[in-house]
């Protein structure tokens, strides 16, 4: 049997204190593994994130690039919890665990019935984009125009979910059929940087709509450019990102323009 550490990742997002960061990640990493121990489950998928790797000192960024130098409480969650499993892992020879280093989700269920609805103003980029092209919000500001990109805004490789949520399913798969045990971790990503610039105009092709925007100060945390190298995952768990910059919006909009305000008011 596996488990899977997806809800962690959800308290960790909706809490913006960082002592709350910290007492849900890492209370809830001890009393989950006790649980499974107890309960002969060994197998576990960790939800983790390409903010343990921090400020990138090389791009694009691969599994071995040093993590913990991050920006956010919340990449530090991420980075203490992998820290746990490997140590974890070292001390206890039954353990196998398989982290997924996520880059930047987006998109939506191609139905349009399943999307990403955040409660009251969105911080990230996607969901703000496609509340204003939706005419909920008025305007985007787009955060720091003077980083060292093509454009001089942030550049992020943004990751359509149902890919990310095939890369689970390999996980999976590999967790079943291997008898090696230990601790390993694979970037989903698609290898691809956008910038800010680049995310609003191929959210206004997809949509017809006009996205506002205004450029303001840099946001305090936000590095540059990040972008991964994604082989191992293809290598070792046969994953790779088959949806496009195009795919992610026009789903993402799908999603908004049958669902103006999200679950609400159906
Ligand atoms: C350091 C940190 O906590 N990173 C988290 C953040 O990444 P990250 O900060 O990269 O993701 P965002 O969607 O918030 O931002 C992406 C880019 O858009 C810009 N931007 C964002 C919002 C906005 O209103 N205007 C704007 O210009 C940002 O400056 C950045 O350049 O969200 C991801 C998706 O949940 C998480 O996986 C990351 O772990």
């Amino acid at each position: 049997m596996v488990a899977h550490f997806a809800a962690l990742k959800a308290v960790g997002e909706s809490c913006r204190i960082p002592l709350q960061y910290y007492h849900n990640n890492m209370t809830g990493t001890n009393v989950l593994l006790e649980a499974m121990a107890d309960n002969n489950v060994f197998k576990f998928v960790y939800s983790s994130s390409a903010t343990v790797y921090g400020e990138p000192k090389f791009l694009p960024v691969t599994e071995e690039h040093p993590t913990g130098n991050c920006t956010s409480p919340y990449g530090k969650t991420k980075y203490f919890t992998e820290e746990i499993l490997k140590d974890l892992c070292k001390s206890d020879k039954r353990w196998a665990v398989v982290s997924l280093r996520y880059f930047n989700p987006v998109g939506a269920h191609i139905s349009g019935r399943i999307g990403e609805d955040p409660n009251g103003e969105p911080n990230n980029l996607m969901p703000y984009i496609a509340q204003v092209a939706v005419g909920r919000r008025p305007s985007l500001s787009v955060y720091g125009s003077d980083f060292p990109t093509h454009d001089g805004t942030g550049v992020r490789d943004y990751i359509h979910i149902v890919d990310l949520a095939e890369g689970h399913v390999k996980a999976l798969d590999k967790l079943r059929n291997i008898a090696e045990t230990g601790f390993f971790a694979y970037n989903l990503g698609t290898g691809v940087g956008y910038s800010v610039l680049d995310m609003v105009k191929a959210f206004e092709k997809a949509s017809g709509k006009k996205v506002n925007y205004t450029l303001v100060d840099r946001r305090s945390g936000d590095v540059a450019t990040c972008y991964a190298d994604a082989t191992l995952a293809d290598k070792k768990l046969g994953w790779k990102a088959e949806r496009g910059i195009d795919k992610m919006c026009e789903d993402t909009w799908r999603w908004q323009s049958q669902n103006p305000n999200g679950y609400a008011n159906k």
